[in-house]
């Protein structure tokens, strides 16, 4: 019975990855336990009934496996004739089924036992709730990462310094959407820890001054700015902001190159470049004419006019607005639920969207960066950064 249900499942997959699977077939069959031999017919009509129970879907590779298994045991060597090349399902089975040969029936009935077992016990640990300090990654100090419902959440840590990237943020960021786009979630989370989304560039960045002087400080910003945006605009998942609190800067330019922004109705959208002696980034200058006109784009990254979540939702910037009371119970519930769409499908539309962009979006983050290390070197900049440091001066 649990072959029917099993076959009419994969008969409903129309996928060829069935039929490639199938040709593996034979060399997975050596990780089922041959010395235990001598499953009962009670053993294998159990473990027949237990394959219904299990929590996980097994893949088609495994569903495969356990149909050839099953009618080894159940009907002998495959000597049914081969079907017709275009009726792809059936013939992945019949070549996992004939690939067991000259198998023994006992033999395949404890290898059906042995391969249901394994199935139900990784089922098993699998679905089991791990603890919090477990799903934390470790090794990062300005972030904290968590996988969960196949979405990795990365959080801004320095809840004291408003979210601030300094330098060692910055690359722990890069590190942490590489290991990301390879790990199996299937989309990931940028959000902010304490009552700030980010102050954006941490202003005592400036201050680390290297033996070369400010013009390798310069450099070298420029270096690691130009990365660090690039990592967003390559990023191959979708990508999502949830925007907690207020945001500045950076942290509000690199939205442009997120797939969906959720905003709580406590945050706010500030880029001061202009009162900092700074210029656009982040794609910025391309970017926001493009999302929400010139004229606006104008207000906001000249005139340094703060957004409000609603206005930044107007303007495009922002794809949907929360209470603050509800924002992060709504925003989960949504994110959970669009993480169990088809990964595939969700990584490949994001390269339709995206890909025609992506070499003019690198060409002008290497443009806005190049610009931004000529500024930082000027009076304007340095006195603004001066002034922030000596009287934490509020924007
Ligand atoms: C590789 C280089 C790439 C460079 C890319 C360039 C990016 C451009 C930008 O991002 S421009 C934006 C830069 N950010 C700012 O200008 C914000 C500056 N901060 C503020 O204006 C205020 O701190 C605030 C409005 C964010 C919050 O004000 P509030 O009064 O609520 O809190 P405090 O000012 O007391 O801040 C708490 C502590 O956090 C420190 N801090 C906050 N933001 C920054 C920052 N951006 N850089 C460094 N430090 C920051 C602040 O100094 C306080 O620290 P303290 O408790 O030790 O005093």
């Amino acid at each position: 019975m649990a072959v029917v249900g099993l076959s009419g499942r994969l008969a409903r997959c129309y996928c060829l990855r069935a039929v490639r699977s199938s040709l593996r077939v034979p060399a997975l069959q050596l990780h089922v336990s041959k010395t235990a031999m001598g499953a009962s017919q009670k053993d294998f009509e159990s473990a027949v009934n237990q394959v219904k129970l299990l929590k996980k879907d097994p893949g088609n590779e495994v569903k495969l496996k356990l149909y050839a298994l099953y009618k080894q045991a159940t009907e002998g060597p495959c000597n049914t004739p081969k079907p017709g090349l275009f009726d792809l399902i059936n013939k992945a089975k019949w070549d996992a089924w004939n690939a067991l040969g000259d198998l023994p029936k006992e033999t395949a009935r404890q290898n059906y036992v042995d391969l249901v077992s394994g199935l139900r016990s990784s089922s098993d640990s699998s679905s089991q709730v791990k603890p919090e300090a477990d799903k934390k990654q470790a090794g990062y100090e300005t972030l904290v990462i968590t996988s969960e419902d196949h979405i990795t959440k990365i959080m801004l840590n320095r809840p004291a310094k408003k979210n601030a990237l300094n330098t060692q943020m910055y690359q722990e960021i890069m590190l942490a959407l590489e290991a990301a786009s390879k790990d199996d979630s299937t989309i990931t989370v940028f959000t902010g820890s304490g009552d700030y989304y980010s102050s954006g560039n941490d202003l005592t960045n400036f201050t680390d001054i290297p033996p070369g002087g400010v013009e390798e400080k310069a450099k070298n910003g420029a270096i690691l700015l130009r990365d660090f945006v690039d990592c967003f605009i390559d990023f191959p998942k979708p990508l999502v902001a949830v925007v907690n609190g207020p945001a500045v800067g950076i942290s509000v330019t690199v939205l442009g190159l997120f797939d969906l922004v959720y905003a709580s109705d406590r945050a706010t959208f500030h880029t001061p470049f202009s009162h900092l002696g700074q210029t656009p980034e982040g794609c910025s200058s391309y970017t926001f004419p493009k999302i929400m006109g010139l004229a606006k784009a104008v207000e906001m990254l000249i005139f340094g006019k703060k957004l409000t979540a609603g206005e930044a939702y107007a303007q495009g910037l922002v794809t949907e607005v929360f209470p603050d009371s509800t924002f992060e119970k709504e925003v989960w519930t949504r994110l959970k639920a669009y993480s169990k769409l088809p990964r595939n499908a969700m990584r490949i539309s994001k390269q339709i969207i995206r890909n025609h962009e992506k070499e003019k979006l690198h060409a002008i983050n290497a443009e806005e960066s190049s610009i931004l290390q000529e500024r930082w070197l000027s009076d304007e900049c340095v006195n603004a950064v001066m002034n922030f440091l000596s009287q934490k001066a509020k924007l």
